[in-house]
């Protein structure tokens, strides 16, 4: 076929996906686009392209439901991936190479491909049943989400072109569970990158005085690692999940006088700066971190001055928190969890993605949206070595997405108790 395999199954399809290399620094965004609008038009699905950024198109296929004007559902996954390091893996990284168990290796076959085509194939099968959507289903094939996505579902979701989806509803990846449940994610901590620097005066290296630069922060870094132990330790008790802590690591220091082999011994450098990746539950206390950053960690009264690479608010545009409610009171969280058990799966208890991915830019925007990448008995290797996906784990994945777009689509309660929805 057009894009080189003559596998025309749905987990040959799976491959040819993967063997398009949209590998970061620079992903070519033009043939996987072409590549899903080929896949549109074979199935039956309208098709376009959104270039919001010249070279980054956002590819939007669309099943229009019979009530086009009730809430659409967005089913949304990015084509971009991380690099992999050839010489570490079995496999070469973007030839989908399948092993005699059906592990299929390919850098995105968990993050997120798998999801991306997971979707179209189950709409392929629906399609052939004669299943008719009553709400408009679209899917959104979004560049740049390794880089933060920006340019991607940063773009699309503040777009006119997103509002008039009037979308209620979104999925987007999870991550890949080892046991024999789903994972399912109704929030994110928001990461805030903190650069602080201090100054203080240079000295020789064998004099004790105070407020040198090297001290100021050796005194923050004490703070923070006290600070850092009691969050972790909440988590090693079992008083709280990874996502509903505060986590913050280092991610560089700078400091010294360098010289050709190495650095200046004796002499105290004027100026010491440090980095770290902070990440924020959903319900963490904002005011709070930002007093620690102001009064313990970046203090001027220590000469310290300070800056964010990036700062999220883990709130949404109304205040509260970007969190997406997963209790019985949700209509939309009933209808996954029945969804996934009708398919023969089980999901777990939803959980705080500690990490961000794409889904922040819709909660912001007060809509409702998981988290879910259906991979179970699958080890975690999103951005590892020798990332893969079982052959087998890809089909039920299908069944299941079948499972939850069947549900979704046809969910139109009365127009009076709906208008939220
Ligand atoms: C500020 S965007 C960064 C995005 C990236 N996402 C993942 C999934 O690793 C992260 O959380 O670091
Ligand atoms: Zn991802
Ligand atoms: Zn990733």
């Amino acid at each position: 076929s057009l894009f080189g395999s003559s596998d025309d199954t749905p987990v040959g399809r799976f491959k040819s996906y993967l063997r398009i290399a949209t590998v970061h620094p620079v992903p070519d965004y033009k043939p996987p686009s072409d590549f899903l609008l080929a896949q549109a038009k074979e199935i039956g699905l309208e098709g376009k392209t959104l270039e919001y950024v010249k070279g980054k198109p956002v590819t939007l296929l669309t099943w229009m439901g019979t009530s086009p004007s009730l809430p659409s559902i967005l089913l949304n996954s990015h084509v971009d991936v991380v690099p992999a390091e050839k010489d570490k893996w079995e496999h070469e990284p973007f030839a989908a190479v399948e092993d005699a168990e059906g592990n299929i290796f390919a850098r995105g076959s968990q993050d997120m491909k798998c999801v991306g085509m997971q979707y179209l194939e189950a709409i392929r099968n629906l399609k052939a049943q004669g299943f008719k959507p009553t709400r408009t289903i679209h899917l959104s094939y979004v560049p740049d989400e390794e880089v933060g996505g920006v340019d991607g579902a940063g773009n699309f979701i503040a777009s006119k072109d997103f509002q008039n989806l009037n979308v209620g509803v979104n999925l987007d990846e999870g991550l890949a569970s080892p046991g024999e449940s789903y994972r399912v994610f109704n929030g994110e901590r928001s990461p805030w990158w903190l650069k602080i620097k201090t100054t203080g005066a240079p000295g020789h290296g064998s004099k004790l005085y105070d407020d040198s630069a090297f001290e100021n922060l050796l005194k923050s870094l004490d703070s923070i690692s006290k600070y850092r132990a009691e969050q972790f330790s909440l988590v090693k008790k079992g008083l709280r999940a990874e996502g509903e802590v505060t986590s913050i690591n280092g991610v560089f220091l700078k400091a010294g006088t360098p010289t050709p082999t190495g650095f200046v011994m004796n002499l105290q450098p004027s100026e010491a700066e440090a980095g770290f990746d902070i990440r924020i539950p959903p319900l963490g206390d904002v005011d709070d971190l930002q007093r620690r950053i102001d009064e313990d960690w970046a203090p001027a009264s220590r000469n310290f001055t300070y800056s964010f690479e990036e700062k999220v608010y883990p709130r949404d545009k109304s205040g509260r928190p970007a969190v997406t409610t997963a209790d019985d009171s949700n209509p939309w969280w009933v209808l996954l969890k029945n969804a996934v058990v009708k398919a023969g799966g089980k999901l777990s208890k939803p959980e705080i993605f500690p990490a961000a991915t794409d889904s922040r830019y819709v909660r912001q925007e007060g809509i409702i949206a998981f988290g879910f990448s259906p991979m179970a008995n699958t080890p975690i290797l999103l951005h590892d070595h020798n990332e893969f996906l079982n052959a087998k784990e890809y089909t039920k994945g299908i069944a299941v997405y079948e499972e939850i777009i069947k549900a979704y689509s046809s969910y139109a309660p009365d127009v009076d108790s709906q208008a939220e929805l």
